[in-house]
């Protein structure tokens, strides 16, 4: 090892999984890392944040030595606007987190398990999408985050058409080369008067295996009521071939933390839109809910959520009622700020 110092920040082990497997609970001082990256061996710091129950291979780590200096070896991918290098983010700054489940799509309506299968909003999802609009019509948006599944897309896509700050949100498409240039965008104004959407299938609805496409009444009448609650409402216990919502929460809370907690923490005011049990799973992690207290979390369709996320640490502040609802501004002086400037482009 040559023993210097090149780069410190927060990310994930590409190699988690060696981790992972050998089920390490607290903090173990330095680990050796191989596979980082084409031979390159690097000494880490690292610890897993398993205090609140999840089986997680998530891991907050400090580089300290290499083999090299090249810093890319370890540098996280960025997304647009998103600085990863920088070490000591401002952990005064303040940004509204508002999370929002989807609206009524066709399969909730049939009574079908869904799970990853693409199924679209119904007309009353349509139209609670724009209802969850109307209440977050005042809360500033910086960045949206959606499952890659269009549920979660339109909810978040008919929301946005209620805000008063009428900014675009606009799709990144950054699945090839060829996608990302092809949809660049040649004006800092139109950038401006955007809001960047990002699709990520860790944010899907947890796989339900080989109950995808059944009814739910009649899997119940066959397989017993218990059965089908066990395989729908327990922590760690999956459905046949399926995610349990442990293993959805891994993937889940996985990505909240490293690709959304960094642009809360400079500030960036966050919109998810996503799905019952990834959503669940986010909420276990923000309020440190026990995987007893998880089980019994029922989120309604289309009613959206705020956290405001102070000095480190998330608030929950409820639910956002309509424009008129007084007592939302209130909690913040950075969002009474806001409604208000909102007031005085408008009239
Ligand atoms: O079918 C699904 O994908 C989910 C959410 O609608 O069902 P459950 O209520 O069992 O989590």
């Amino acid at each position: 090892m040559a023993g210097a110092v090149f780069h410190q920040g927060i990310g994930r082990l590409q190699s988690y999984q060696h981790f992972h497997n050998s089920g390490f609970h607290q903090e173990v001082g330095n680990v050796s890392v191989k596979s980082i990256s084409k031979g390159f061996h690097v000494d880490i710091g690292w610890s897993v944040s398993r205090k609140r129950g999840y089986r997680s291979c998530r891991t907050s780590f400090t580089v300290v030595r290499a083999t090299a200096s090249q810093t890319s070896v370890v540098d996280p991918v960025s997304t647009p606007s998103h600085d990863r290098t920088n070490e000591h983010p401002k952990k005064s700054s303040e940004a509204a987190l508002i999370l929002i489940r989807h609206g009524e799509s066709l399969w909730n309506e049939k009574n079908l398990f869904t799970g990853c299968v693409d199924v679209p909003l119904t007309k009353k999802g349509v139209e609670e999408a724009i209802e969850a609009g109307k209440r977050i019509s005042n809360i500033p948006v910086d960045m949206i985050y959606t499952s890659s599944l269009i549920r979660a897309q339109m909810t978040a896509m008919l929301a946005m058409t209620q805000h008063r700050r009428r900014k675009v949100p606009i799709i990144l498409h950054n699945e090839s080369e060829q996608a990302r240039s092809w949809s660049q965008i040649f004006s800092e104004d139109t950038k401006k008067q955007s809001i960047p959407v990002i699709t990520a299938w860790q944010l899907n609805e947890r796989m339900y295996g080989e109950l995808q496409g059944l009814n739910k009444q009649e899997t119940a009448d066959r397989f017993g009521k218990e059965k089908v609650h066990e395989w729908r409402r327990s922590y760690d216990i999956p459905p046949p071939n399926g995610e349990s919502l442990e293993m959805c929460a891994e993937r889940a809370v996985a990505y909240f933390e490293d690709e959304i907690e960094p642009q809360l923490l400079s500030g960036k005011n966050i919109m998810i839109a996503a799905h019952g049990n990834s959503l669940r799973s986010i909420i276990m992690y923000l309020d440190k809910l026990t995987s007893q207290e998880v089980i019994s979390l029922e989120l309604s369709t289309g009613i959206p959520m705020l956290y405001i996320f102070k000095e480190g640490r998330f608030i929950r502040r409820g639910s956002p009622v309509g424009p008129t609802e007084a007592g939302v501004y209130a909690y913040t002086r950075r969002l009474a700020q806001y409604r208000q400037k909102l007031d005085e482009m408008l009239h």
